[in-house]
Parts: structure tokens; sequence; C-alpha cells
């Protein structure tokens, strides 16, 4: 058996982060040594460093291990570094550690509209690897050293958008318009300082900020292709895609619900009937190239008229599947539909994971 990577991650103490302690802790490809936060924990064990908020108990493992500032000279030794460093500090230490050679997977949203980088949901869209894969080609023609790169993992609403939209235009050709309205839950608004309980209990917040405009974009990219000559992607143009998102913070831990609809460009339409099945249908690339933490059922087609829901439904496939409830016609657009995915999982800190081991897979790492 092949020696397991070494592992970091950045703001470890984070909703983010903890979750890819979690997802992390008895691994069989990786091994996380280094675990990186903001001042106030650097110097610190772990288990005093971070307000552990997870429903399962913090990982052994992680307990004793002292937290380091984030520079890239701590995680030398790291054959991958995971991210989830607050946005307003993630962009010049992600930055540095590229610069320093190191392979970087974050779900900071600061560079994910830069053009070469992708924007990877990994049961959606693992072809725009293809990018970092002909960097690391170019080097090595060039007898260069292995660069440094970053991958970027989508907003976590986006990514359970996506999801169903992917093998829905794969079968059925271009999506005209899509509507979504989502539902998001607290943990999504992070822990620094978070969701406070009297603004959130009891209520529902219209408002997210940048959230509906991030979900609008990057869509566009994540269903856009690679570039022939494979140093960008393409983006969907707003003539091939109308895009319109409301977003709404509501009393749940876990898990984002979405009210979709959507028209195609193609007529006839497909039959919910059709829908349905594609969508059962749909087999993620991870899966069949057999990673670990791949979904057996990339989405959960439910029959339940009142399903799916964030607390029943969230777990399914260990987060990194996506349910779908709710398909039916609409009167407006072609179908409407409601999509529950979980952010910290396939939205955030699990899809870092099954990146790196779509990575290990393809000899990146
Ligand atoms: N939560 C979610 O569902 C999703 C979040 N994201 C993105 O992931 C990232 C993390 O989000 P989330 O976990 O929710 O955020 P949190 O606020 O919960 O965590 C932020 C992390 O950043 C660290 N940090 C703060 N300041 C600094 C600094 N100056 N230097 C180094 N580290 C610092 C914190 O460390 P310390 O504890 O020491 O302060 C903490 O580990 C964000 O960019 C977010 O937008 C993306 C998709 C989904
Ligand atoms: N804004 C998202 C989480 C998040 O931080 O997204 P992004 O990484 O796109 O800023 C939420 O509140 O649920």
């Amino acid at each position: 058996m092949a020696a397991k990577k070494v592992a970091g991650v950045l703001g470890a103490t984070g909703s983010v982060g903890q979750r890819f302690i979690l997802l992390l802790a008895d691994h069989p490809d990786f091994e996380l040594r280094v675990l990186g936060a903001s001042p106030r924990s650097a110097g610190k064990k772990y288990i005093d460093a971070a307000n552990w908020k997870q429903t399962d108990l913090m990982p052994k493992s992680a307990e004793n291990i002292i937290v380091s500032d984030c520079s890239s000279a701590n995680f030398k030794d790291c054959d991958i570094v995971f991210s989830g460093l607050d946005a307003e500090y993630a962009g010049p230490i992600e930055k540095e550690f590229v610069e320093a050679g190191i392979a970087v997977i974050s779900n900071a949203k600061n560079y994910r509209r830069e053009e070469d980088v992708p924007l990877v949901v990994p049961i959606v869209n693992p072809e725009h690897l293809d990018i970092i894969q002909q960097k690391l080609d170019t080097a090595k023609e060039a007898g260069k050293q292995r660069p440094g790169f970053i991958i970027c993992i989508s907003n976590c609403s986006t990514a359970g958008l996506v999801a169903p939209l992917k093998p829905l235009v794969d079968s059925f050709g271009p999506i005209d318009t899509l509507t979504t309205t989502t539902l998001q839950a607290i943990s999504g608004a992070g822990f620094s300082p978070g969701v406070s309980g009297i603004d959130v209990l009891d209520n529902i917040i219209p408002y997210i900020g940048g959230e509906e405009d991030k979900m609008e974009w990057e869509t566009k990219k994540i269903l856009g292709s690679v570039s022939t000559d494979k140093s960008h992607v393409e983006l969907l143009t707003p003539e091939e895609i109308k895009v319109s998102a409301q977003c709404n913070r509501v009393a749940v831990s876990d898990g984002h619900t979405e009210c979709i609809a959507l028209k195609f460009k193609n007529r006839p339409a497909p039959s919910v009937e059709q829908v349905k099945q594609c969508l059962r249908d749909y087999v993620c690339d991870a899966y069949k190239m057999k990673c670990h933490s791949a979904p057996e059922q990339t989405i959960h087609v439910l029959e339940q008229s009142d399903r799916p829901q964030p607390r029943l439904d969230r777990n399914r496939d260990r987060g990194y599947g996506v349910s779908v409830g709710r398909i039916r016609e609409d009167p407006v657009l072609d179908f409407k539909m409601v999509v529950l995915s979980h952010n910290t999982i396939i939205g955030a800190a699990g899809s870092g994971v099954l990146i790196a081991e779509i990575l290990l897979a393809r000899n990146m790492i």
C-alpha cells in the first residue's frame, strides 16, 4: 500500500476547518499533520484553540496538534493543503503558499474568478482540473520543479445547485433560464462571529451578502468548458444561460435547501419522469475512479411529497450526495424542484477532500 500523503489545513478552527478535521481523521489516503489558524490560535493545542461545534466528537488524533501560524514554511512537508480561511485573510496567505510550490485546495472566494484557476465541484466538473494538469506538464517538459497551484471549491449553495444541472444539461441540452431561492443553514456563516441566536431564532434573514452574485456567476464557470489549449475555462455567457438567485438564512444548523425552477432551450422539453430518471442514473466521475469519499448515489431523487428536509436528508452518502425532491412541471418555466446539499461537506470541506482524492488518482499530487 502506498504511503499516505501529508495534509495540512488552514483555518482549521473554523466551521469548514472543523469539518476538514473530521473528514481527514482516519482517511486512507491522507495523514493530517499540520493545522493553521489566526495568531489568536497559533501556539495552542488544537483542543484548546478550537471552539468545537460539531455533533461528532473531536478526533483524538487532532487534539494535541499545536496550531501553527499560516506561513508556508510550517506546511513545507505537506503534499496538499486545504484552506478554510476567512476570506478576509485568505488572499495573501494562499498566494504565498502557491509561490512556495504548495498545492492548495481552497474554500475561500478570493481566487474563484481567476481565469486559470479551476472552480471545481468534484461531483460535477472534475475535468476542469485539466488546467492544473496542463500547468504541471508544461513545468515538467521545461525541466522545472513541480509548481504550486490553487484549486477553488465553489460557494456552498452553488455546489448544491449545479449538481442536478450537470446531468440534465448532458442529457437534454442547455438550460435557458434558471431561478433559485435558497434557505441556508447557519453553519454557512462561519463561527467568527457567526449568526447570533437572537437574529436567527424564530426568524428568516432575507439577505446573505454577496451570495446571490456568487451563485449567478459561479454557475456559469462550473457549467462552462475548458478551453482547447487547457489554459482557462470558457464561461457560459448571459445569452447562453440566465441565472437568478435569492438567498435567505434560516435557523437550520447544517444543510442548504434551494427551491429551483428551470427552462431548457430545446423543445420539446423532457417529461418529469425523464428528468427523474436522468438524475437517478447520474454517476459522478469520482465514483467511477473509485475515490474513497465519492458518493455511490450522486443524486438521490426523493418521491415523498415533504422531502428533502435538512435534518433528515443532509447526510445521504455521508454528506457527499445531493437530494432532489418535489420534481414537477412548472407553469412558468419547464420544471421546479427542491434541492438539498450539506453545505460544509459537498459544499465545502468534503468537496476539498474529494478533489484531493481525484488529484491523487490522476497522479497530480
Ligand atoms: N461555512 C460554509 O458552509 C462555507 C464556507 N466557505 C468559505 O470557507 C472559508 C471558511 O469559512 P468558515 O469556516 O465558515 O469561517 P470561520 O469564521 O468559521 O473560520 C475562519 C477561520 O479562519 C481563521 N482566521 C481568521 N483570521 C485569520 C488570520 N488573520 N490569519 C489566519 N487565519 C485566520 C480562523 O482562525 P481563528 O479561530 O484562530 O480565528 C478560522 O480558523 C471562508 O472563506 C468561507 O467563505 C465556503 C463554502 C461554505
Ligand atoms: N456564504 C455562504 C458560505 C460562504 O462562506 O460562501 P463563500 O465561500 O462563497 O463566501 C453561506 O453563508 O452559507
